[in-house]
């Protein structure tokens, strides 16, 4: 698997010094308060993981699970829920964890559907931002790292499935996506 890999861009050391930081600013910010924490599955299932033990307050979570890339690197366009949520976001404050942000259409879709639920504040934070793949507008409120134009996979981020399991983020080699 790892020889199926062209560069690593963001090693595991670094990965995970960032999001202790990110679990800080957010134990911070949500002090004395009790957020719902929503993961977007399936990509954010091992950031969201390691970010959780790094909020030092109460917390509830909860996942959604959305898809709209099947076996593409490029969005489809349409998203598509696979699982709700089982939490009324009556009134809460919800921090949505997302493994990458590039065209935006997943998230603006999530902050426009948790809105229409009566949320009282929706926040996001995402450990990876792709601005270059950006079709509509969209600001994440905490960002791990700004990654190139490229189909960026690991920790969680899929091709076709594969490679969630890579505990660094990577770019395959161009002969993998001949196969
Ligand atoms: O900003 P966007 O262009 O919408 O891309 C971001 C979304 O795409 C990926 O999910 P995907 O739909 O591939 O599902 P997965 O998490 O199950 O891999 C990723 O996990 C984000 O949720
Ligand atoms: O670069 C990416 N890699 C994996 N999944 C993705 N979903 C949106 N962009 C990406």
């Amino acid at each position: 698997m790892h020889d199926e890999i062209k560069e690593v861009l963001i090693s595991e050391e670094v990965l995970q010094e960032k999001i202790k930081d990110l679990g800080k600013q957010l134990s911070e910010d949500y002090q004395d308060r009790f957020p719902l924490v929503v993961g977007v599955l399936k990509g954010a299932l091992p950031f969201m993981a390691d970010l959780i033990k790094r909020m030092d307050i109460h917390l509830e979570i909860d996942l959604m699970a959305v898809s709209s890339y099947g076996a593409s690197t490029v969005s489809s366009g349409e998203v598509k829920i696979i699982k709700d949520l089982d939490t009324s976001l009556e009134g809460r404050d919800v921090i949505i964890v997302e493994d990458i942000i590039d065209s935006g259409l997943t998230l603006s879709y999530l902050v426009q559907l948790f809105k229409t639920r009566n949320a009282n504040s929706v926040k996001i934070v995402t450990l990876l931002d792709k601005p270059t793949g950006r079709k509509v507008d969209i600001k994440p409120d905490l960002t791990g790292f700004i990654v190139p134009d490229a189909f960026v996979v690991g920790y969680g981020l899929d091709y076709i499935e594969r490679y969630r399991n890579l505990p660094y983020i990577g770019v395959l080699k161009p002969e993998v996506y001949e196969k």
